[in-house]
């Protein structure tokens, strides 16, 4: 069916010989396509809510790069927009919601779960347009964020080094903790069913911040949740990111999920032995791109040689946006030309 089907034989553990490779964040502002065009525009959520943009940069990194995978160009918070929380993108500082939940009547207030993904037709004509454009060259990933960290941006209002105010309504109010917290998982789910509808091949799910909750909180408020969506999704495979929970990779190992995302802290010969057959992706740090190009396809190649097979290369996290071009593609190629049978 694809042209390049390496990225999703191996998220389904076959054999494959080489890990296939693409990174968080590919399509964005490390490439000068991206840039040129986000500077003709009004801003981040015209690209986002424009079908044929959004197709359009979702393309470039597979031209420009060559990874094995595309990504949907869109965000974790259309979510919440489409429950009836709007944000806007503050250039250089973040996402930052007017409106944030606080009590009862807020969760009330926003519209109901089912409801929702019938406010998200831009994501499903963009992924439409991203497929006529890709021709079948390489899958394509659809993705959402976690339902604690879609949380803890409803209730913080933004960006947070520790989300206390989150965090403190998981003490304050467990009962409506969950009930915010499923109302945005069913949400999730429906739309990332209709996004499979749409052609997405394999669903990531950010927990970007599961690092900020203690681990009990963490099972109760984020693990089970995730776990209903992956439910939710049998057929499709579904890759886990907790970002800064190390805790919990068994627990992630144990969930209906194919791959298992690590961050550029996680020791790699643990998470191997914490999660038994399953794909690993990751983790290269993100600060190695700003090394010399020889270095860094030296470390990809040790990197690689660590996780052996059933391995997706990735970085640990998304790229930063002011990373040389160079070094990705350095990254990119170094993986390409490894081989298992060496
Ligand atoms: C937490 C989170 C968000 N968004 C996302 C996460 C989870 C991953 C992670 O932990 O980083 C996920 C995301 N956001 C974006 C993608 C696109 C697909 C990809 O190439 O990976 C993906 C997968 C585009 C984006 N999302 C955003 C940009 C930059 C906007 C611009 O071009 O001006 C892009 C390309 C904006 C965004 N969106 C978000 C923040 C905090 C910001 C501001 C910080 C920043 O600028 O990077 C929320």
């Amino acid at each position: 069916m694809y042209k390049n089907d390496l990225f999703l034989r191996a998220a389904r553990g076959e054999s494959v010989e080489r890990p296939p490779v693409w990174l968080m964040r590919q399509a964005g502002r490390i490439l000068p396509q991206y840039r040129a065009l986000r500077a003709s525009l009004s801003g981040f959520k015209e690209l986002v809510s424009t079908p044929d943009l959004a197709a359009e940069v979702t393309v470039q990194p597979v031209d420009e790069l060559g990874v094995d995978a595309a990504i949907i160009f869109s965000d974790i918070l259309v979510i919440p927009e489409a429950l009836g929380l709007d944000y806007t993108m503050v250039e250089k500082v973040g996402p930052r919601f007017p409106k944030v939940i606080q009590s009862s009547a807020d969760v009330e207030a926003l519209r109901p779960a089912e409801d929702a993904p019938n406010h998200l037709g831009y994501v499903y004509d963009a992924l439409d347009a991203t497929k006529r454009r890709l021709e079948n060259r390489v899958p394509l990933i659809g993705f959402a964020g976690a339902p604690w960290t879609i949380f803890a941006y409803m209730v913080e209002g933004g960006g947070s080094k520790t989300f206390s105010k989150a965090r403190r309504m998981l003490y304050r109010e467990p009962a409506l903790s969950h009930r915010l917290l499923e109302r945005i998982a069913i949400a999730s789910a429906a739309y990332l069913k209709e996004k499979v509808r749409h052609g997405a091949d394999l669903i990531q799910l950010f927990d970007s911040w599961a690092g900020v909750l203690p681990p009990a909180h963490y099972q109760e408020f984020s693990l089970r949740y995730i776990d209903l969506i992956c439910k939710e999704l049998d057929e499709t495979p579904v890759t886990v990111f907790a970002k800064d929970a190390r805790h919990a990779i068994p627990a992630i190992g144990a969930l209906d999920c194919q791959v298992v995302q690590l961050d550029w802290i996680a020791d790699v010969e643990r998470a191997r032995s914490e999660v038994r057959g399953k794909v690993l992706q990751g983790n290269l740090d993100p600060c190695q791109l700003y090394a010399p190009v020889d270095q860094i396809t030296a470390a990809t190649t040790r990197m690689l040689d660590k996780f052996g097979r059933k391995h997706i290369a990735n970085l640990g996290h998304g790229v930063y946006p002011d990373t040389p071009l160079d070094g990705v593609k350095a990254f990119v190629n170094a993986v390409k030309s490894y081989r298992y049978d060496r």
